[in-house]
C-alpha cells in the first residue's frame, strides 16, 4: 500500500473529532485476530463519535471494519452497548459485530478515550424511503425485537417521564419567547395529557429508540443493516414503533398512511401486534413526537459548544406532534 493511504486522517472530515495515525491504528490491531492494517479512511456522517473504516490483511477474520472512537457517551454505559450489539449481531440481526480483542474484552482505549473495532455493513443509508423500503425497514425493527427477546440486560429509559417532565421546564420559558405562545402551550398540554397515561401493560424489551434513516443502511430496496444502538434501551416495543414511524414514515404528505400502513406490515410479517399495542399505538406517536421535540428544543436553545454539533429541526417534530394531536 502507498504512504499516502496512512496519512494522518485530518479534521477535514467533518465528524472525525479524534485524530488517529497510522501506527495508532496498527496499535490498537495489536491486540485483535483480525490482521494487520492495509488502509483507512474517516468516515463523515455521524456526529456523537469518531468513525473509520479500516482495512485489514493476512487472517482469516480480516475484512473491512468501523473503527469507533468515543467521544461523548457515557463510559460506564459502553459495555451494554458492546454486548447488545454483539447479542443481535449473533441472533439473527443484520447490525454491527463487535469484534473481540484476544482478551476477550470488547473494548479498547487510546488516547484517553474507549473505542470498539465493529463489523462492517453492505449498503447505504438514503434520505428518504418508499413504501418498499418502510416495509424492509419494519421487518428489520421486528427482527431487532425479536433477537433481543432473550437478552438479559435491562437500560432504563434516558429520555422517560422524569427526564421529559424536567426538559419541558427547561425549554418551556425560551421556547415560547422564541416559537411563540401556542408553541409553549402545546408543551404544557400535551405533558398533561401523556402524564394521564398509563403503558405499563405493553410488551417489552430491547429497543432501539433512535431508527431514524440514517441509522438503516439499504441495498436497493433491501435493508441490509441496523446501526447506531447507542439509544438502545428497555421500553415498550410499541415505543419503538411510533418512533420509528415518526422519524421513517411520517412526512406530514398526503401518502403518510399509506407509508405507515407499509412500515407496520413489513413489522407484523414478523412480529404481530397485540390488541394493546394497536391500541396504544395513536398515543404513542404523540409521546414519540413530544420526546423528539423536546430534544431537539433543548439542542436548538441551549446550543453545546464545539464546530460540530448539528441541531436539527425542531419545528419538524411540533408539527409531527400536532399531526398526530388532530388524527382521528
Ligand atoms: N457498522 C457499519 N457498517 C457500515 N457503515 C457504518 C457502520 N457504522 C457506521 N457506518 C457509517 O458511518 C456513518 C456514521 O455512523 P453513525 O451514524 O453511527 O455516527 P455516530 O457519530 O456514531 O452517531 P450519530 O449518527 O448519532 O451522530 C453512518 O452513516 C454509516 O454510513
Ligand atoms: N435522531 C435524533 C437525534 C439523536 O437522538 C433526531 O433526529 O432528533
Amino acid at each position: 500500500m502507498a504512504d499516502s493511504q496512512f496519512t494522518t486522517v485530518m479534521i477535514a472530515t467533518m465528524s472525525v473529532y479524534t485524530e488517529l495515525s497510522e501506527s495508532d491504528i496498527k496499535s490498537i490491531l495489536t491486540d485483535y485476530d483480525l490482521g494487520t492494517l492495509t488502509s483507512f479512511e474517516g468516515i463523515a456522517a455521524g456526529i456523537e463519535n469518531s468513525n473509520f473504516f479500516i482495512n485489514t490483511e493476512g487472517s482469516e477474520n480480516s475484512a473491512r471494519f468501523v473503527l469507533t472512537i468515543f467521544e461523548r457517551l457515557d463510559a460506564t454505559e459502553l459495555p451494554y452497548f458492546m454486548r447488545l450489539m454483539r447479542h443481535l449481531a449473533h441472533n439473527g440481526l443484520s447490525c454491527p459485530d463487535v469484534m473481540q480483542r484476544t482478551d476477550g474484552s470488547l473494548l479498547f482505549e487510546i488516547h484517553g478515550k474507549q473505542g470498539c473495532i465493529v463489523s462492517c455493513l453492505s449498503g447505504r443509508t438514503l434520505d428518504e424511503l418508499n413504501e418498499t423500503q418502510l416495509s424492509a425497514s419494519g421487518e428489520s425493527l421486528a427482527q431487532l425485537h425479536l433477537a433481543g427477546s432473550d437478552f438479559d440486560e435491562a437500560r432504563e429509559n434516558p429520555t422517560g417521564p422524569d427526564w421529559l417532565a424536567e426538559n419541558i421546564a427547561a425549554v418551556l420559558e425560551k421556547t415560547t419567547a422564541v416559537y411563540g405562545p401556542e408553541a409553549g402551550e402545546l408543551l404544557t398540554s400535551e405533558l398533561a395529557f401523556q402524564n394521564s397515561c398509563v403503558w405499563d401493560s405493553l410488551p417489552d424489551g430491547v429497543i432501539h429508540g433512535d431508527l431514524f434513516v440514517d441509522n438503516i443502511l439499504f441495498e436497493g430496496e433491501k435493508a441490509s443493516g441496523i446501526i447506531d444502538f447507542y439509544y438502545a434501551h428497555s421500553a415498550a416495543y410499541a415505543m419503538d414503533i411510533a418512533i420509528t414511524l415518526n422519524a421513517q414514515a411520517v412526512l406530514l404528505g398526503e401518502n403518510d398512511q399509506a407509508r405507515i400502513d407499509a412500515f407496520m406490515d413489513g413489522y407484523e410479517s414478523l412480529r404481530p401486534l397485540q390488541e394493546e399495542e394497536r391500541d396504544a399505538l395513536p398515543l404513542l406517536l404523540r409521546l414519540a413526537a413530544l420526546r423528539f421535540w423536546v430534544s431537539r428544543l433543548y439542542d436548538a436553545l441551549f446550543p453545546r459548544g464545539g464546530a460540530m454539533t448539528q441541531t436539527k429541526d425542531p419545528e419538524e417534530y411540533r408539527h409531527k406532534l400536532l399531526f398526530h394531536r388532530h388524527a382521528r
